[in-house]
């Protein structure tokens, strides 16, 4: 009784406005606003970016330039003053110890002179900058030395993410009565079997020593406790979703039709890849068993996922159910028709398109034939989304690129039949920890071999003083009857971004050095019809040289084309990079990629290092994340998951193993989550994904 009026009561205060606490009026409490804090828990929750560690007292020898540092000195002159400007006051005054001296200096603040006298001793705290002969502080922050040493000044201070317009003082002053206000009393979540087989710390300890650590060890164990729990409860999370999704519906069970499926394959252009083989082998088992198919196939680019999708869609027709392919452009829904329809030409299978830029006559034919059941493989875009789209009976849905529709798409168009098979295809090779936390939902298939004879893409980083030449080598190209893609990074040009415009060089190129050549251009805000006619001229070789944006990062295949021209290749992610370069290297010829780099500096170097030196999506994905990190990585990737706000994908790898071992047992021993120790974690969970997930069920 007493426990729940407690956990009652921290509820309260956890919701109560910021602007209750002390030193935040309307103005401050708008911009905490911007920063997502509305809330006492916010704050309590926002953690610190960084710690500036003001308890290692230095030497002033050893004081380093263009470092945050804390010594402790006499003072050794009077306070002077200058005035350069009406206005403007300089004050200084020089420090020393045994070791040297140094001298600080404070912009606008007058009454310096009247705090320090010649001969007491202080503890200085500020960035320091080493001038030939010289030591100087700018604005540092001070303390006496003594009896107080260490008490206000002299500790690990939280650095917090901030706007220009909130100071770091107000942020900690403000998390600071957050805290008081908060005490000790928030709510343990996790049961204590956990903490105690994962030597994980209790909450409050960790609250408190996340934002100020009385040492770094303390600090470190609040951080792991931290992220643990923010690791657990996604896993669990994504693991119950997945026994939803598996064990409460039943799921269809699609015919063996061994015999056909091989006549199929065997009327394939080419014999499948052994990896091509083991996943459909996976898909095959998953789809003749009873239980729902939520599988994930990852393959590098060009390792052939479109005909591992054929073969799936085909099982699910012999069975007497329609397939849906969803895609998330219109010049990848119309490749994808062609391709699919070549593949099912004489096997009885009628396979249709939908995308937004079809007539509405067309649509409505369309819908027409797929409710009736005329059409049993329906390939397209968003549209296949939209409440008029009813098929007959939907056996399987697969969807390509997942990550750019989100979990709630897929819920969206699985509804549409009676708990069909889901299928998930991505390009984009994640490193199978991360790909767990993505889709912890999901079963995972990986395509790990490409198809016979493929080389790889031989790829150059380069500067603009070396375009005469690139130019010389794709006219070579050109007149061997190879084509050119030439990616650039906006459509069109811009004040604010120094980057080429597809425009732009599609304008140039055409008018000036590639006159006698056959360019196109092609790019996000053209009309779909438009950008299909260019996109099928290209296609059919009717186009040298296309022009173009990333519109065709994914999918797009055509295996003449042997050149990828990258323009800006620095405001591109590795991943994307490598996403590009695949749109070459299709074929049996030997293909190039040139990345034009305007980058400077170390990571824009070794970045395009890591391109030049590996055609492995794996490799590149990792390193990526490395450089970037996973912020960026997923940024503006929807993939439905509530936001991490401590752990760091990349980095904490180790913790998320631990954290999903965690999320296993408990799962397995109580898939509902339903004693009284893991009530907790229920509630946790459902707080969390709530809105965010569809189909948590048992929530
Ligand atoms: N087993 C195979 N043997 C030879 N060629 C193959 C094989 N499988 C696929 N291909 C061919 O390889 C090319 C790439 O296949 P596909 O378009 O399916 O790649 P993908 O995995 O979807 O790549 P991306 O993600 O880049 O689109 C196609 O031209 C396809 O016909």
């Amino acid at each position: 009784m007493e426990e729940n009026t407690r956990n009652n009561n921290i509820k309260e205060v956890m919701k109560k406005t910021i602007k209750y606490l002390k030193g935040i009026g309307e103005v401050r409490e708008k911009l905490f606003h911007r920063l997502g804090i509305y809330n006492i828990e916010d704050l309590v929750s926002y953690f610190p970016r960084d710690y500036e560690d003001r308890n290692n007292i230095k030497k002033i020898n050893e004081l380093q330039d263009d470092e945050k540092c804390a010594f402790e000195g006499q003072i050794s002159s009077r306070v002077t003053e200058h005035r350069p400007k009406r206005g403007f006051t300089i004050s200084k005054l020089v420090i020393k110890d045994e070791t040297g001296s140094i001298t600080a200096s404070w912009f606008n603040q007058p009454y310096i002179k009247n705090v320090f006298k010649p001969g007491e001793k202080y503890i200085f705290f500020g960035k320091i900058a080493r001038k030939f002969n010289s030591i100087e502080i700018q604005n540092p922050i001070y303390e006496k030395a003594g009896e107080d040493k260490f008490k206000n000044m002299c500790r690990i201070v939280p650095v917090y993410p901030s706007t220009m317009d909130l100071s770091q003082n107000v942020i900690r002053a403000a998390v600071r009565s957050a805290m008081d206000a908060v005490g000790s009393n928030v709510e343990e979540s996790l049961p204590p079997s956990i903490k105690e087989k994962y030597k994980l710390p209790e909450i409050n300890y960790a609250y408190s020593n996340i934002h100020f650590p009385i040492s770094f060890e303390d600090f470190k164990n609040a951080r792991y406790r931290l992220v643990f729990e923010e690791l657990f409860f996604m896993q669990i999370g994504l693991l119950s979703l997945k026994a939803t999704l598996t064990n409460e519906h039943k799921g269809i069970k699609f015919n063996k039709d061994d015999d056909r499926m091989d006549a199929f394959i065997k009327a394939l252009p080419f014999s499948l890849t052994c990896a091509q083989e083991n996943v459909f082998c996976e898909i095959k088992n998953d789809m003749e068993s009873n239980k729902v198919m939520n599988r994930l196939v990852q393959g590098d680019v060009g390792s052939g996922k479109t005909v591992v999708a054929a073969l799936a869609l085909y099982k699910a027709v012999l069975s007497g159910y329609q397939g849906a392919l969803m895609v998330p452009t219109e010049i990848l829904a119309g490749q994808h028709y062609i391709t699919m329809s070549k593949l099912f030409k004489g096997f009885g299978v009628n396979v249709a398109l939908l995308t937004g830029s079809k007539t509405a006559k067309e649509k409505r034919e369309t819908i027409g034939k797929l409710k009736k059941g005329e059409i049993q493989i329906l390939i397209g875009t968003h549209a296949l989304l939209e409440d008029k789209v009813e098929f007959n009976s939907l056996g399987l849905v697969v969807t390509d690129e997942q990550h750019r529709f989100g979990v709630r798409q897929r819920a969206v168009l699985s509804k549409k039949g009676n708990d069909p098979d889901v299928l998930v295809m991505t390009a984009t090779p994640i490193p199978r920890t991360l790909a767990l936390i993505l889709y912890g939902d999901l079963d995972i298939s990986i395509i790990n071999e490409l198809p016979p004879g493929r080389k790889p893409i031989k790829t150059y980083a380069v500067d603009n003083g070396m375009r005469q030449r690139i130019y010389d080598f794709i006219r070579k190209k050109v007149k061997e009857g190879r084509q050119i893609y030439m990616v650039c990074p906006l459509v069109e040009e811009s004040e604010e971004i120094s980057a080429r415009s597809a425009n732009e060089l599609a304008g140039t190129i055409a008018e000036n050095d590639f006159k006698d050549m056959r360019v196109g251009l092609v790019h996000g805000k053209m009309k779909p019809k438009d950008k299909e006619a260019i996109m099928g001229d290209f296609v059919k070789g009717n186009l040298d040289i296309l022009v173009s944006t990333t519109v065709i990062e994914v999918g797009v295949n055509v295996p003449n084309a042997t050149v990828m021209v990258v323009e800006n290749s620095e405001r591109f992610g590795l991943s994307q990079l490598h996403q590009l370069r695949g749109r070459v290297g299709r074929g049996e010829e030997e293909s190039f990629c040139i990345l034009f780099n305007e980058g400077k500096g170390a990571v824009a170097k070794e970045r395009m290092k890591v391109m030049e030196k590996t055609n492995d999506g794996f490799v590149i994905s990792e390193k990526d994340l490395e450089l970037r990190g996973p912020g960026e990585f997923f940024g503006t990737r929807q993939h439905g998951l509530p936001e991490l706000k401590i752990a760091n994908l990349y980095k904490d790898m180790e913790i998320l193993k631990i954290a999903q071992e965690a999320a296993i047992n408990i799962i397995t021993e109580d898939p509902k989550l339903s004693s009284d120790e893991n009530i907790r974690i229920k509630m946790a969970v459902k707080e969390k994904f709530e809105g965010k997930i569809e189909g948590l069920s048992f929530l």
